[in-house]
């Protein structure tokens, strides 16, 4: 990519849009952050911060916030950071926008609940032939916009293009690795959201240390066969995107997946528990589990935070339907 310009666009000033942007200013690009409303590009513009999603963070002086879609033309690579369920949409407004050499690198988590499409194959169809990448792992916006060491992976099909831009986004504080394995690295951070809101589940129903750690355990074992299956690499799942994800959603209730889990577990319906907030799990819990289903791959724990969404089952009956399956061998 020498000779273009070194500037990375973000769509999506969320949370983790605005971080990643701190952070690609941090690495010495400059930023062009893109989000649908004029107004709150204007505020960002006048005030350098983003109180409404990342509150107490400064805006980096190189990043322009814009609400225009055309001033992501030029830039090296845009990284998607809207909700998973928004990628058609977004996608298709910046295939009208973006030359098709521009890579697209997907930084939200989930799969396409409509469709059961996982998002890159989603970009695939809607930008045939164009490069496509995934950002996914262990990181909360708030640490990486406060500048708090953090690593994730970068994965594209192309690996001279993942070890670029893995190279153009790695900062002082914020370390990104490159992996060929899309499949495996979107997987990573889709599922472990499901799995997330079952161990928030049994922290808010004060089940016990035990039984989350066993949750972590065996939802890994999930993670690894639904993988497996669907062309993933098992060691990616080891890594940043997988278990490493999984760790940090299933114990940190700064986690929103674990936080929802959390107030389901101590009696909230699901409504009052996402409390407006995003919320990835619950979008793709369906869509997992019914890809699960197509190919037989045992995952009883997005099973039943399936079940329990879906109002068929109560928690202690998903934790009944756990605990009295047949005896089997660990695998
Ligand atoms: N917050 C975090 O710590 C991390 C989030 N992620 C992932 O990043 C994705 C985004 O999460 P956050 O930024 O935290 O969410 P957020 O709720 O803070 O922000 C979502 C952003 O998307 C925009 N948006 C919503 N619908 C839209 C649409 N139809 N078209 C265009 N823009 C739209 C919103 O206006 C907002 O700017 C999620 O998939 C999440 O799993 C990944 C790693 C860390
Ligand atoms: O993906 C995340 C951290 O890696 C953020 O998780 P939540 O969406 O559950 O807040």
């Amino acid at each position: 990519m020498a000779g273009q310009a070194p500037t990375i666009g973000i769509a999506g000033a969320g949370a983790w849009g605005t971080a990643l942007a701190n952070a690609a200013a941090n690495a010495g690009n400059d930023v062009v952050l893109w989000m649908r409303s004029p107004e709150h590009a204007a505020a960002l513009a006048a005030t350098r911060a983003n109180e409404r999603f990342l509150p107490g963070v400064a805006l980096h002086e190189r990043i322009r916030p814009t609400a225009a879609l055309a001033d992501l033309a030029g830039v090296r690579a845009v990284l998607l950071v809207t909700p998973a369920q928004t990628t058609r949409e977004m996608s298709a407004a910046l295939a009208g926008a973006l030359p098709r050499a521009t890579p697209l690198v997907l930084c939200a988590k989930g799969i396409e609940r409509a469709s059961g499409s996982f998002l890159c194959d989603v970009v695939e169809e809607v930008r045939p032939g164009a490069p496509v990448g995934v950002l996914s792992g262990p990181s909360f916006a708030d640490d990486v916009a406060r500048g708090l060491p953090t690593a994730v992976t970068l994965a594209c099909r192309d690996a001279a293009l993942a070890q670029d831009l893995a190279t153009a986004l790695s900062g002082p504080t914020l370390r990104v690795y490159h992996r060929g394995d899309v499949r495996g690295v979107e997987i990573g951070g889709a599922a472990k959201n499901v799995l997330a809101i079952a161990c928030g589940a049994v922290a808010g129903r004060g089940l016990g240390e035990s039984a989350k750690a066993a949750l972590i355990a065996r939802g890994f074992a999930e993670l690894l066969r639904f993988a497996r299956a669907y062309g993933g690499d098992p060691e990616t799942l080891m890594g940043l995107s997988g278990l490493g994800d999984l760790v940090l959603t299933c114990s940190s209730a700064h986690s929103r997946n674990f936080a929802f889990g959390q107030r389901l577990g101590q009696g909230m319906s699901v409504a009052e528990a996402a409390g407006g907030k995003l919320v990835e799990g619950a979008a793709t819990a369906s869509a997992l589990v019914a890809l699960a289903r197509a190919k037989t791959i045992d995952m009883p724990i997005a099973e039943a935070v399936e079940q329990i969404l879906s109002g068929a089952w109560s928690l202690d009956q998903a934790v009944d339907a756990l605990m009295n399956r047949p005896v089997k061998s660990e695998q």
